[in-house]
């Protein structure tokens, strides 16, 4: 057994209700699982007693999410565009939760689970049986059946990063390494020449476990935080997740520190290379890299930089006085990172190794780390597969803004039906507005805040551009446009264009959660791997793009507020817009897959200055692209593979989302021929269902052009709001 005192209860299955899935794992009840949504966090709870389960029933969203059948009814059939919009929102408006969110699935990032679960195990965290039994069944979903392996992503092709880790994460649930599909797991990994030819992420997550040496990791010196703010390449000015990455696992690594040896680490300390473990020189495989992995080559600069720290720094000059400073210093930024979101965290990356570093400081049963064991859960979800890791703790802010918006394009915000919904809708963006700083926002390299909406909740509380962008604008389209009470105040409205203001680049363009504080350079430095364009924020266009549009709408209804500095701030994002579209007309869109993603908010930003396919060359080049990729069923698909090569790459299939974003896209700019966009109007409507669904395609988002990440309500709300136009523009004749 473990010398852990909390393997115990991690190899335990859920007690009782148990059944087998169709691969011979164990299965949780799946009818005792309750999504739990307060104030926008969202937890999954497994209700063990009977009483309880039956006392509180299930929803139609948690059987929704938990993939069972909803029972919702066949609709009439939706012969014209509208009444498919309809159909459509009638079974999307089931799955809105209390506090007026909606919530989803947002997985596709391979590399997140393993982090929490080594991180629940070092730090003596018990995992809930019925978490452990369902991670298993997840991670075996997305093994790929033909070489045994895990990717960066659930789409991409099987690395060491991501076998090595969903190994090791299999094993800290429990699973033995006789299983045959461990035992193919493991031959890949091999294969691939071990874990020594990870990158630089899983060989700090396997020191910490325990399961390799220090030695082998990079230097992360946390000494590069002390110095000066002026330095080009000083790490405040880093791109946001980076830098709060980079700030505990610098102080990790100072630390030096790993969990004690017991026994199932010294078990995996033999399965995870190709040689006995004693025998292996870490320190030389440092760089070792396999090709699998190497997306983004580490440069010279940074080879020599890390040479510099192993053979210079490190053993004569790095003094203890130094280390002691910057120990304090990054402490103290990590501290502050977890207060001012309430311990929920940046992300899912930066969450789990703070709650590391809490342990090591505070002490392993203390305020700190109670508060970062409760709100790991946050990141948790359940779907039919099993459990998963969100890559945020949750899309709600985002996915509420954008229904918000669907329905009032559509047309139905004065329907009395839908107007509780849309009440509900708006008092969660009420509810989660940033309304001030974070308390000594410039000692901790905040950007403002105040005024902003961000991706996912107040607790998390991070600014984001388009999000603030997002909620303004589905607050104008509520409140001005359609007689909503005024929850959100015209001061409250005016902050977000303050805040939005501020986060304007020099470029014209917008990052996302911050403006833009160095030099492209820094990529030189970027030491993951695995992503590329993660050292410094770039301009988006999707970023840039949502504010205009928010900005245009909003001087609308305030022509007074700012005038000036709007115009010129819209001026200039317009400018840097044209900047970039490329010269076949098309933009490339960091966050969504991908030239359609930012067509949809290039083209809608470029109408809402008066730009459109009869005025403007601009628009009319991006809606000529967009119509040389539609396919021969009249919809777009538009491969993942897009995103990491840069050149517009065909799905195979055409696809629901991106049909949808170039339908917008082309009646947003005005396209005038109908011909086409009928065409994509049928595919969507033939691809429906009955009670209104639409089922799940192809991956929808993307981050750091590598790695792809789900957007499960997108194929709800773009499809209602493309359906909705059309029938405005075009009128809603019988299509079927
Ligand atoms: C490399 C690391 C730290 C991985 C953790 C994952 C994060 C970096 C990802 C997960 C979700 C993610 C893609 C997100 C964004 C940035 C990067 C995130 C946070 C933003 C906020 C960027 C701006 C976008 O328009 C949009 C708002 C859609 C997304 C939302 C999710």
């Amino acid at each position: 057994m473990s010398s852990n005192p909390h393997i115990g209860p991690w190899r335990t299955p859920a007690q009782g209700h148990l059944t087998t899935d169709a691969n011979g794992d164990l299965k949780t009840d799946y009818s005792r699982w309750r999504l739990v949504d307060e104030e926008g966090r969202q937890t999954w709870r497994y209700l063990e007693s009977d009483v309880e389960n039956q006392e509180w029933p299930q929803s139609v969203a948690d059987k929704y999410h938990l993939g069972m059948p909803t029972g919702l009814p066949e609709l009439p059939e939706a012969k014209t565009p509208l009444k498919a919009a309809e159909n459509g929102l009638s079974f999307f408006s089931h799955l809105q939760l209390e506090p007026g969110n909606w919530a989803c699935e947002y997985g596709g990032p391979m590399f997140l689970l393993p982090g929490i679960l080594i991180t629940y195990y070092v730090t003596n965290t018990p995992i809930p049986p019925e978490y452990a039994t369902e991670i298993k069944r997840y991670l075996f979903a997305r093994q790929h059946p033909e070489d045994g392996g895990w990717g960066l992503h659930i789409e991409g092709h099987s690395s060491v990063f991501g076998t090595c880790m969903n190994y090791v994460a299999l094993r800290l649930v429990g699973v033995s390494e006789e299983d045959p599909r461990m035992i193919k797991a493991r031959g890949l990994l091999h294969k691939f020449g071990g874990a020594i030819y990870g990158p630089h992420w899983a060989k700090f997550w396997l020191s910490i476990l325990g399961v390799m040496e220090w030695e082998g990791v990079n230097p992360v010196p946390p000494e590069i935080w002390l110095l000066p703010d002026w330095v080009p390449f000083a790490p405040w000015r880093w791109w946001i997740h980076m830098r709060q990455v980079f700030l505990p696992m610098s102080w990790l690594w100072s630390k030096q520190w790993s969990h004690p040896l017991d026994d199932l680490t010294r078990q995996l300390r033999e399965e995870l290379y190709t040689q006995p473990y004693s025998s292996v020189d870490f320190a030389a495989h440092r760089n070792s890299i396999h090709e699998a992995d190497n997306y983004y080559p580490k440069t010279w600069l940074l080879n020599a930089a890390n040479e510099v720290l192993v053979r210079v720094w490190n053993p004569y000059l790095r003094h203890p006085s130094i280390v002691k400073r910057a120990e304090e210093w990054t402490w103290e930024l990590i501290r502050m990172e977890d207060e001012n979101t309430k311990y929920a965290g940046l992300g899912p990356v930066n969450n789990p190794m703070n709650m590391v570093a809490c342990f090591i400081h505070d002490g392993p049963d203390s305020y700190s780390v109670r508060q970062h064991r409760e709100r790991l859960n946050d990141y948790m979800w359940v779907k039919d597969e099993g459990m998963l890791a969100n890559g945020t703790n949750g899309v709600q802010v985002w996915d509420t803004a954008f229904i918000t918006q669907a329905i009032v394009v559509a047309g139905f915000a004065d329907e009395p039906k839908w107007r509780p919904m849309l009440t509900k809708a708006l008092e969660f963006l009420d509810d989660h507005q940033l309304r001030e700083n974070v308390p000594d926002q410039e000692k901790c390299y905040r950007q403002h805040r105040k005024g902003a909406w961000p991706f996912s909740t107040k607790d998390q509380g991070y600014t984001v551009s388009d999000c603030t962008a997002e909620g303004l604008r589905s607050t104008l389209q509520l409140q001005e446009m359609h007689g909503f009470p005024k929850l959100i105040s015209e001061q409250r409205l005016k902050d977000a264009v303050d805040c939005l203001l501020l986060m304007q680049n020099p470029s014209g363009g917008f990052s996302e959660y911050e403006i833009t504080r160095a030099s492209p350079k820094v990529e030189w430095l970027n030491a993951a791997e695995v992503f590329g364009g993660i050292m410094i924020s770039y301009d988006h266009p999707e970023c840039t793009t949502a504010s205009v549009t928010a900005l245009s709408l909003f001087s609308k209804f305030y022509p007074k507020y700012r005038a000036d500095e709007i115009r010129a701030a819209k001026q200039k994002a317009v400018g840097h817009i044209k900047h970039v579209q490329r010269a076949d007309g098309s933009w490339y869109g960091s966050w969504g897959i991908c030239f359609t993603y930012a067509a949809l908010f290039a083209l809608e930003s470029l109408a809402s200055v008066g730009e459109t396919y009869e005025t403007s060359p601009d628009s009319r080049r991006g809606c000529d692209f967009l119509l040389e990729k539609q396919q021969a069923d009249g919809g777009w698909g538009e491969s993942y593979l897009s995103s990491s090569t840069h050149q517009y790459v065909q799905h195979e299939k055409s696809q629901v989302c991106q049909t949808a974003w170039s339908l917008l896209a082309l009646m947003e700019a005005g396209y005038p021929h109908k011909e086409p966009l009928e065409r994509g109007i049928k595919l969507l409507m033939s691809r429906q269902q009955r009670n209104g669904e639409w089922l799940q395609e192809a991956i929808e988002g993307v981050f750091n052009q590598s790695c792809m990440i789900s957007y499960p309500n997108y194929k709800f709300y773009w499809p209602i709001r493309a359906l909705g136009l059309y029938s405005k523009k075009f009128g809603n004749a019988e299509l079927v």
